[in-house]
């Protein structure tokens, strides 16, 4: 409740007019159609800017989720700011926000003793909210400076939209909401995208044959006779189908948000015999959903590209047993711009380079464990090496 006026995330309910208002602004400027693809040309350029950047580590070590992270959270200030806000040089800085960011999901969702005892919120006991408030002004500090600058460049004029902070600004929001709708945006968009690549790329390398099906696929599909490796086209590997099961197999098996968001029974039902009484909280485990071998066949629990061959199964909201962006209105608002995000890097990973892991370590020998937290990470960070691809 206390944060309705200025959440979308972390709004309590759908019928909170500020959620609307919120909701209708990300559907109707944010990532429609339209503005995905007027936004395409900044992401490819920060994809071109990443392979560029691992064409100087050939041979060398790297931590993909790093990477990625960095390659992910620039691309988001771009369209956000307008400007890059880490850079892949700078690893600490990514450490730094990355692990802020896990540290607020971790706070969000940690048991709340003021929760269960009202009466105890104002010493906040176990110091979440201390913590959080923390948390919140090192992050906030990142963009703050950006929007204070704009907004006394913008004054009130409406000179067309050019980036997000411009539609936030246009439709009247003030800078507590800019702050926090931006952590929000931050939060949700960029530790969800990091994990699915750097899964992807775990199961691709324990995966020679997808792996070089993608490869031929992408290939065939983006060849140029002017240039050996041309900066690749988001809309031309959003339509390819292998890569595109690649995505779906990606997400069906490791969900970046295993339980989704915490709904609420706005009524009480019935669901399989079980009364869910008005204001239980509900978690849905998409996790188990997703590996189901009453739904899946073929053992769900293997990466197998080819069961999204020839397949209608998609993660839009309409079959229930592939979820990972939820369904129904608190749907994730993101998806276009998350599908296209993750197929453009790992084009970009696999068109321009040949991974394999470091010291000539058996693929078969990753540790595949989970660390479950708000998103469903990798424990061990994924290292690989990039060599030039012989193709
Ligand atoms: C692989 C990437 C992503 C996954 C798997 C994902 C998944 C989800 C899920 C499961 C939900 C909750 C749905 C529900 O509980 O019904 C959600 C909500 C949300 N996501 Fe995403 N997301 C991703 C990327 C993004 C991106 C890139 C953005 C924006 C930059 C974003 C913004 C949001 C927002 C704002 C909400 C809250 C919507 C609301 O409560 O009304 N997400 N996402």
């Amino acid at each position: 409740m206390e944060l309705d006026h200025k959440a979308i995330v972390w709004a309590s309910n759908c019928s909170n007019d500020q959620w609307k208002a919120f909701r209708a602004m990300f559907r109707n400027q944010i990532f429609s159609a339209k503005a995905i693809h007027s936004q395409a040309a900044s992401r490819e350029r920060k994809a071109a800017e990443m392979v560029r950047f691992l064409e100087g580590k050939l041979g060398e070590s790297v931590s993909i989720g790093q990477v990625v992270f960095a390659a992910i959270f620039d691309s988001l200030s771009n369209l956000m700011l307008s400007r890059d806000c880490i850079g892949f040089e700078s690893s600490e800085t990514a450490n730094r926000l990355k692990s802020l960011i896990w540290r607020m999901m971790e706070l969000g969702t940690s048991p709340n003793l003021a929760e269960f005892f009202p009466i105890l919120k104002k010493w906040d006991p176990q110091g979440l909210r201390r913590e959080t408030f923390r948390c919140c002004n090192e992050l906030y500090s990142v963009w703050q400076p950006y929007v204070k600058e704009r907004r006394e460049r913008w004054r009130g004029e409406r000179y067309g939209a050019q980036d997000f902070l411009d539609i936030f600004l246009e439709n009247g929001l003030d800078d507590n909401q800019i702050d926090w709708l931006s952590l929000e945006l931050f939060m949700a968009g960029t530790d969800t995208n990091t994990t699915a690549i750097e899964w992807a790329m775990t199961e691709l390398i324990r995966n020679k044959g997808a792996m070089n099906k993608l490869r031929e696929e992408l290939n065939a599909e983006l060849s140029s006779p002017l240039e050996r490796k041309p900066p690749i086209d988001e809309s031309v590997v959003s339509r390819l189908p292998y890569l595109n099961a690649i995505v779906k197999e990606t997400l069906r098996l490791h969900p970046p948000g295993p339980l989704m968001l915490p709904h609420r029974a706005s009524e009480t039902c019935e669901v399989m015999n079980y009364t869910v009484p008005e204001g239980a909280k509900i978690l849905v485990n998409v996790w188990a959903i997703s590996r189901d071998p009453t739904v899946w066949e073929d053992d769900p629990t293997l990466f197998k590209p080819e069961r999204f061959i020839g397949s209608k199964v998609d993660f839009r909201g309409h079959d229930f047993e592939l979820l990972p962006f939820g369904a129904g209105r608190r749907m994730c608002p993101g998806m276009p711009l998350a599908t296209r995000q993750i197929s453009l890097i790992l084009a970009s990973f696999v068109r321009n380079f040949d991974w394999c892991l470091p010291g000539g370590k058996d693929p078969a020998e990753l540790n595949m464990s989970e660390k479950f937290g708000f998103t469903l990470q990798k424990e061990q960070p994924l290292l690989l090496v990039p060599n030039r691809c012989s193709l």
